[in-house]
């Protein structure tokens, strides 16, 4: 038997949605071994207490997040934890030599005052230089960053399915800014596994509404990648909805055109050749638009491309598994490029299906 070259992995936040979908792809991973899993009100729990059908494959304590434990037991960590706690952990880990991917939003803006301005989590953030130091995690558009990151602050799942929808657009000058309107809706583990009223059978299945119209937090994230890739200030009008089903995000995105003459072949040659290296990403042959249920369980984003001639809009149709490459297999997307592995090491690309 060779020497075994497993790189040791810590989830914090192990029994969460996150956590759980950590992980099945770490387990899976011929290159890691989970380590520590750590948490909160699961303390002194095992993993496999709390998901007892995966008794015959896991069987590790989750333990209270000591960063200098953590860190003695894990090269990597995963923190999949709610808003505001990454950044009192990170810094701990980083300076002990750890890796971090991080699944909140701690590390997703380069500016800390429209973090503070849109998350108001408690104190004032004392991780500055830090933060600086952290890389956007959307690979389809930052790889080679992520490549030298020790800290990737992993990109938010709305954002990660609207922003690929409009890359090709932005970088290539295709639409007039002011205009991009992303219509967008979530499976309800979108909320996490804690509970809430909204998140309830009752409430969320057969009905459908929009939430934090004018005002959801990753407004400022689509807005902070839209201005850094057209080098100006982008706005955009983001409206996200709760829709009865378990998993997925759809995401809608209109714009206008610059130039109105461009057809649906033209958009398609361009969509097909800004993500020809980018396995994950899959743009659809001309009038398929796709359905959540085909991403489900994968890392992929499925792309539809559509342009309305009468109105000189462009509609391009989003679809990703929220908890996949929304959230834990971006995630592990990103590790396999800052370890300079195989970027397709791990992830799942076969959905369930039906
Ligand atoms: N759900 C989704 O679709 C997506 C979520 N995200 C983000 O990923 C992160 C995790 O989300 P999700 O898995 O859905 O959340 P869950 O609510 O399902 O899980 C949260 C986890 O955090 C742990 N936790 C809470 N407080 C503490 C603490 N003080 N110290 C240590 N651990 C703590 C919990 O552990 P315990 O049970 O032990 O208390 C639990 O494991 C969030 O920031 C979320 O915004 C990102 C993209 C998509
Ligand atoms: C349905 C639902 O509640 N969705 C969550 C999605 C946010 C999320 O999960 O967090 P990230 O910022 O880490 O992506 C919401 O709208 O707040």
């Amino acid at each position: 038997m060779g020497e075994d070259k497993r790189i040791p992995v810590g989830i914090i936040g192990a029994s969460g949605y996150g956590g759980i979908q950590l992980v099945r792809l770490l387990l899976e991973h011929p290159l890691v071994e989970i380590t520590y899993m750590g948490g909160s009100g699961s303390v002194g729990q095992n993993f496999s207490d709390l998901y007892p059908h995966l008794a015959h494959c896991v069987n590790l304590p989750i333990e209270s997040c000591e960063p200098e434990e953590v860190a003695a037991r894990a090269k990597v960590v995963f923190l999949s934890l709610p808003n505001g706690l990454a950044a009192k952990i990170a810094p701990k880990l980083l300076a002990k030599g750890c890796k971090v991917l991080d699944l909140s939003a701690d590390y997703r803006f380069k500016d800390l005052q429209v973090y503070d301005a849109w998350y108001k989590e408690g104190e004032p953030r004392t991780d500055r230089e830090v933060n600086q130091s952290a890389v956007y995690g959307l690979p389809e558009l930052y790889r080679d960053r992520i490549a030298t990151a020790n800290l990737v602050g992993c990109a938010g799942c709305y954002p990660t399915a609207s922003l690929l929808a409009l890359l090709p657009l932005l970088k290539q000058g295709l639409i007039d800014h002011s205009t991009i309107i992303i219509d967008a809706k979530s499976g309800t583990s979108g909320g996490g596994r804690q509970p809430k009223t909204n998140l309830l059978l009752a409430e969320a299945s057969n009905s459908l509404g929009a939430y934090g119209i004018a005002s959801h937090r990753h407004t400022p994230e689509i807005e902070q990648v839209c201005s850094d890739i057209a080098g100006q200030e982008v706005m955009v009008q983001f409206t996200p909805h709760l829709i009865p089903m378990v998993r997925g995000i759809l995401s809608t995105v209109y714009a206008k055109m610059r130039d109105p003459g461009l057809t649906k072949d033209d958009l398609l040659t361009i969509y097909k050749s800004f993500y020809r290296n980018s396995q994950w990403v899959k743009v659809l042959p001309k009038n398929v638009y796709p359905q959540t249920k085909w991403a489900c369980g994968t890392n992929l984003c499925y792309l539809g491309v559509e342009v309305d001639q009468r109105t000189g809009r462009v509609i391009v149709v989003s679809a990703i598994d929220n908890l996949m490459k929304g959230q834990a297999s971006q995630a592990l997307q990103c590790l396999n490029i800052m370890m300079g592995w195989e970027e397709t090491l791990g992830l799942p690309q076969l959905t369930f299906y039906p």
